[in-house]
């Protein structure tokens, strides 16, 4: 496939580069007026139009996207989308002025998900995720990390592991799976918190590793969750089989989680929307990755992320949904890329740059996803005709996207 007339090729970095950090995240290069060829399911070549060669320009399969931007697709690393109902009635507790943590306390919350998905099927459950997946790609995802933690006994757990790999084996995008039993204590163990540890390191792990079902660990690292000594705990069991932590951090209180998790070689810290001077003092010299949620902040109504801090201490930051029935019921990468713009005070290029290369690293396929370069996927997305790049933020609640690539191949939602 040729495009021609592309008004931009927007995140033309460097194949050899995986990863931005803070004061580089505000250059995107971007070719002005330029073609783009794809072979096979690879990104083959690019150029000016003015000098396009004319054994490119006489190929057969064309499309001309005249003012029209083409942009790597959004690399959305931080999801629970596979769950067993919405939870609209905790929206009007919240609007009452309930918070999560009330919420969560009156039998909401992440217990209320793991009651309905114990009683529902793996088939029903992949039904539902792939729509809610097939929609997230036409919004111009292009891969995808997703979390299990809505199951939180052995079985349920698995379930929803298994779910997450019959989704990896029928959708055309790159999917992490993460295992998350330790996203809330299941009511029997309330009171015994070691046992379900046992559970989760004894029970679980062995069987998610024997069967391949997890690329990542997590914890829900938080006051009334998981203390830091039992994060510890999971964290050293998990790299046993291999996996690598990606931690709830700080959502709603300073914790010790980014501590921790950095000590545990994180790929990335998640949420971050309660940060002192020590969270970025302690994320400084690692590799982690800093994975801000806007649309959690804005749904929940709890502080936005000191993104400009982490920025200016040189960290990477990646842009993800979080979408999930409870704190984000929304898995639009071009709104959380446009709430990034406005609420974290982002620039387009930054944001942009935290959604696509940054978002891919945080699920270490920064070699091949991400960005568009010679040699890389091609998963990417045409935008309708627009003034600028700014553009795309600029117009929040819509988006702009009119064609998805994946793979060399336009997608229409099948499957
Ligand atoms: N904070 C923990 N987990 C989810 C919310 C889960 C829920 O409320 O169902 C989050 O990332 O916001
Ligand atoms: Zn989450």
């Amino acid at each position: 496939m040729l495009i021609t007339n592309i008004k931009g090729l927007v995140g033309l970095h460097p194949k050899e580069k995986s990863v931005i950090r803070g004061n580089e995240m505000h250059h995107l290069p971007v070719l002005e007026n330029a073609w783009l060829l794809i072979e096979d399911d690879l990104i083959k070549d690019f150029g000016e139009m003015n000098s396009i060669p004319p054994q490119i320009s006489s190929l057969p399969s064309q499309l001309s996207v005249k003012g029209k931007y083409v942009f790597p697709s959004w690399c959305d690393s931080h999801t629970h989308i596979v769950f067993a109902a919405s939870r609209e009635e905790e929206f009007a507790m919240k609007i009452q002025g309930k918070t999560y943590e009330e919420i969560a306390a009156a039998g909401g919350g992440i217990l209320n998900s793991a009651n309905k998905l114990q009683h529902t099927t793996e088939d029903e459950l992949f039904e539902s995720a792939s729509a809610r997946l097939k929609k997230m790609i036409l919004q111009g995802t292009g891969a995808v990390e997703i979390k299990s933690g809505y199951g939180l006994t052995v079985e349920s757990e698995l379930k929803m592991l298994k779910v997450i790999s019959r989704l990896k084996a029928s959708f055309p995008i790159p999917i992490k799976a993460t295992f998350l039993a330790a996203h809330a204590y299941p009511k029997e163990f309330q009171n015994n918190h070691q046992a379900y540890l046992d559970l989760i390191i004894n029970e679980m792990l062995p069987q998610i590793a024997a069967e391949n079902l997890a690329d990542y660990i997590d914890v829900f690292c938080e006051k009334g969750f998981f203390s830091v000594e039992e994060t510890d705990q999971i964290l050293k069991a998990g790299a046993k089989y291999g996996l690598k932590p990606k931690i709830h951090a700080n959502q709603l209180s300073v914790s010790g989680a980014v501590e921790v998790a950095v000590k545990n070689n994180a790929v990335s810290v998640d949420h971050l929307e309660e940060t002192n001077a020590d969270t970025i003092e302690n994320l400084r010299n690692s590799e982690t990755i800093v994975t801000l949620l806007p649309s959690c902040s804005f749904y929940l109504g709890i502080p936005f992320a000191n993104a400009k801090g982490f920025l200016a201490a040189d960290l990477p930051v990646a842009l993800a949904t979080d979408f999930n029935p409870g704190s984000t019921p929304s898995g639009n990468m071009n709104f959380v890329v446009s709430l990034g713009c406005i609420k974290l005070k982002m620039q387009p290029e930054q944001a942009i740059n935290a959604a696509t290369l940054n978002g891919a690293a945080a699920m270490e396929i920064s070699n091949n996803y991400g960005s568009i370069a010679i040699g890389k996927r091609a998963n990417l997305f045409i935008t309708q005709p627009m003034p600028s790049i700014a553009y795309l933020p600029y117009s929040f609640g819509e988006t702009q996207i009119e064609t998805v690539i994946l793979n060399g191949e336009i997608y229409n939602g099948q499957p």
